[in-house]
């Protein structure tokens, strides 16, 4: 199993190219499955949990033309078939399948997704919102069975809370469903948007997306489509912070400023500059750190998926922050391993008390999931001496070339084969 390899202490400068957004990706993909024509993606991130959801759409017997960071999906011989567990256990996002194969082949049975590192991450709302729009869906020996025989029906569907996930799944669903479906309380995140954006070049009328109310027309005609991916702001924000944290400047190619106001404008409270360049933004640092509290929330808040690097951040602070989880319940696993690098912070619950200021010091330390493990890289690049992180793996579902990419910049980092 391949291991990184960090020495502390360069600052880091130059320009990284940000990639298409996998979370943006991964539901497209998904999506080819609902119409008969090929889609084709253009800015695909080459990560693993792309690839992943490449081979899921191929399992249900798409036909996949790769190229670089592009893939042209037909689904003209797609069936509906059983996603296993094996498949859903690699990756949570393949509970996305499960509309796109109900609306178009009026079945589907996916495998229930377990309980992962970052929470219990229940599907009760993506069920809900099939069931309003007529489908009978029910949980058998672990599966999710979903059947609709007569085509699924237009309604409105009030979301309990503004999941992103179950926003897509409804969203999907209601592109083939009679007649129109209103989707109350949704998920707002660019990721959301960029979905609507994709269905809306393969034919399908969709109206509010980015906003809590989105309307979708029903009974699409489909037809052949190319859709270019957004930037991912999540991997923006984290190169934002590694300019940061290593007091260094980056220019991030494609980011884009209008998707990341709450990370801008906390980083900006803790010292940092940043400011749109000619080519996506530039973020620099050459005052001492501040410490900022932070709370995560749904978009247009902070977000879950930036808060362990954030937290990296502020273990090099001048002074206490407290950071608030608020989206996952078990989002802290970096705190013990950063902990073994020095630095100094208290957990209670969901709220996390960062003392700033503690000299860190390479050491051993386990990747436990995407972003903590990503935080462990950032906080690896500031401490004295050097760090080996285990189980890139975790790394690699969602950075494209994290190590090349910080290496261009100066940072002294290398992978290790197992
Ligand atoms: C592939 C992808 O896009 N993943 C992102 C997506 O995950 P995902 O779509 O899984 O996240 P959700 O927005 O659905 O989850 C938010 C909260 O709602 C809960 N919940 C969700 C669905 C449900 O049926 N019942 C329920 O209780 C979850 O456990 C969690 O506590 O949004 C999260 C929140 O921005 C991000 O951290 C993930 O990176
Ligand atoms: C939690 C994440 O992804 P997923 O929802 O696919 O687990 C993430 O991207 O940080």
């Amino acid at each position: 199993m391949d291991r990184l390899r960090i020495v502390g202490g360069q600052r880091l400068q130059g320009a990284v190219t940000i990639s298409g957004a996998k979370n943006a990706a991964l539901p497209q993909i998904a999506a080819a499955l609902l119409s008969p024509y090929p889609l084709e993606l253009t800015n695909l991130p080459d990560v693993t949990d792309v690839e992943n959801m490449l081979g899921v759409v191929r399992l249900h017997g798409a036909e996949i033309t790769r190229s670089a960071h592009a893939a042209i999906i037909d689904t003209s011989a797609a069936i509906s078939k059983e996603t296993s567990y094996d498949t859903v256990r690699k990756m949570r996002a393949t509970v996305l399948v499960l509309a796109p194969l109900l609306a178009r082949f009026g079945h589907a049975r996916v495998s229930l997704p377990g309980g992962c590192a970052i929470g219990a991450r229940p599907v009760d709302m993506h069920v809900a919102a099939l069931a309003a729009l007529g489908a009978r869906v029910a949980i058998e020996n672990g599966l999710i069975v979903a059947s609709v025989p007569n085509g699924l029906t237009g309604t409105r569907i009030v979301l309990p809370s503004p999941s992103v996930g179950a926003t897509e799944t409804a969203m999907m669903a209601a592109t083939t469903a009679k007649g129109e479906t209103e989707i109350l309380n949704a998920a707002r995140e660019p990721e959301v948007a960029d979905l609507a954006a994709c269905l809306s070049a393969m034919g399908a009328r969709i109206e509010g997306a980015g906003t809590h109310r989105i309307l979708i027309a029903g009974d699409t005609n489909w037809h052949a489509a190319s859709h270019d991916i957004i930037p991912d702001r999540i991997e923006a924000g984290t190169y934002a912070i590694a300019a940061a944290i290593t007091g260094g400047q980056l220019e991030l190619t494609h980011a884009r400023l209008e998707h990341m106001a709450s990370v801008v404008q906390l980083l900006e409270a803790t010292g940092v500059s940043v400011w749109p360049g000619d080519r996506g933004l530039i973020v620099s640092r050459d005052r001492p750190l501040k410490a900022a509290d932070l709370t995560t929330e749904p978009y247009p808040g902070f977000p879950t998926d930036l808060q362990a690097q954030f937290m990296a951040l502020m273990c090099c602070a001048q002074g206490a922050s407290l950071l608030r989880e608020t989206i996952f319940e078990n989002r802290f696993m970096h705190v013990p391993e950063l902990m073994r690098l020095g630095a100094n912070i208290k957990l209670q619950g969901t709220m996390a008390l960062v003392r700033g200021g503690e000299k860190l010091h390479g050491a051993q330390v386990m990747a436990t999931d995407l972003r903590a493990s990503v935080s462990l890289v950032l906080a690896a690049l500031v401490s004295e001496g050097e760090t080996i992180i285990n189980r890139v793996y975790h790394l690699d579902r969602g950075y494209e070339q994290l190590d090349r990419k910080l290496r261009l910049c100066g940072a002294d980092i290398e992978r290790l084969g197992a």
